[in-house]
């Protein structure tokens, strides 16, 4: 009987024979709730057109706001993306410095629009290393869309995911030592409780630009499920139609019977 309904799924859903297809119209009810994105390639698309790596990073900035949009459009739920890694500081100090200027610049031309649209801003990483001036925007923008209940926009901004666990760990160790925890308590969801993301489901869906296919330290405990989709397309170079591409790919991956 399961052999037949087999041939019989497999008849109607011919197995995933270019997962690069685009033509078919993507499933509205199985878009991912939560896309996480390594937006890479910033530098090699300058690079290659014989500009300075700021340009790469100020052409990369260029496209967060169409993914937002489209993102918003089809219906994801949450987005996250990787602005800024621990390992970022190691850059050239005048890179570093303009770097820290992009979330301000950003959020001074789009938050009118994050906020007619409803998305509320959220930052994840350590905020203590970051120049007053940017702490100061992304803190206001936080506050400014606090309220609101539309699409999430996290921005993982000096954010390491080991940097990340062992501040959650060392945390978990003093209230143990003072005795308001004991070992016995802990479990998966106090640990996901306790990181950077607290609150955030786990991405359905990690996409990275730039043809690596690396984690570099991002998300790694948050991740463990997650479907990655790796595209040789240099993050300036994004578009929506590469957005769309990957949740065709996932919905494939995660294709439904009409089951559950
Ligand atoms: C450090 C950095 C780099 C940065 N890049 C532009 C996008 C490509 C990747 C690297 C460079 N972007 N793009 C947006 C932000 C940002 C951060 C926080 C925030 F609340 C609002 C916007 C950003 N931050």
């Amino acid at each position: 009987k399961a052999g037949a309904l087999y041939m019989i799924n497999r008849f109607f859903h011919p197995a995933e024979v270019n997962s690069e297809q685009s033509n078919t119209p993507l499933d509205p009810n199985n878009i991912p709730a939560h896309i996480a994105i390594i937006m890479d390639g910033n530098g090699r698309w300058a690079k290659q057109k014989g500009l300075p790596r700021i340009a790469g990073h100020r052409e990369g900035m260029k496209v967060i706001n169409k993914v937002v949009k489209k993102a918003d459009e089809l219906g994801v739920k949450y987005l996250t993306l990787y602005a800024f890694s621990t390992e970022n500081w190691k850059r050239p100090k005048s890179e570093v410095d303009f770097l820290m200027k992009l979330p301000e610049r950003f959020l001074s031309k789009e938050l009118p629009k994050l906020q007619k649209n409803n998305v509320k801003v959220r930052i994840m990483g350590d905020e203590t290393l970051l120049p007053p001036h940017t702490i100061q925007a992304v803190r206001k923008a936080v506050q400014e869309t606090s309220e609101n209940t539309g699409m999430l926009l996290n921005f993982a901004l000096n954010y390491g995911s080991r940097h990340e666990l062992v501040h959650m760990m060392k945390k978990m160790g003093e209230s143990i030592s003072k005795g308001e925890l004991s070992p016995e308590d802990i479990d998966e969801k106090m640990i996901s409780d306790r990181l950077l993301s607290s609150g955030l489901p786990d991405p359905d869906l990690l996409i990275r630009t730039s043809g690596e296919k690396r984690l570099s330290n991002f998300m790694l405990w948050q991740l463990a499920y997650s479907e990655f989709w790796f595209t040789e397309v240099l993050w300036p170079d994004f578009k929506e139609n590469d957005l769309m591409q990957a949740i065709q790919t996932y919905q494939q991956r995660k294709r439904r019977y009409g089951g559950v």
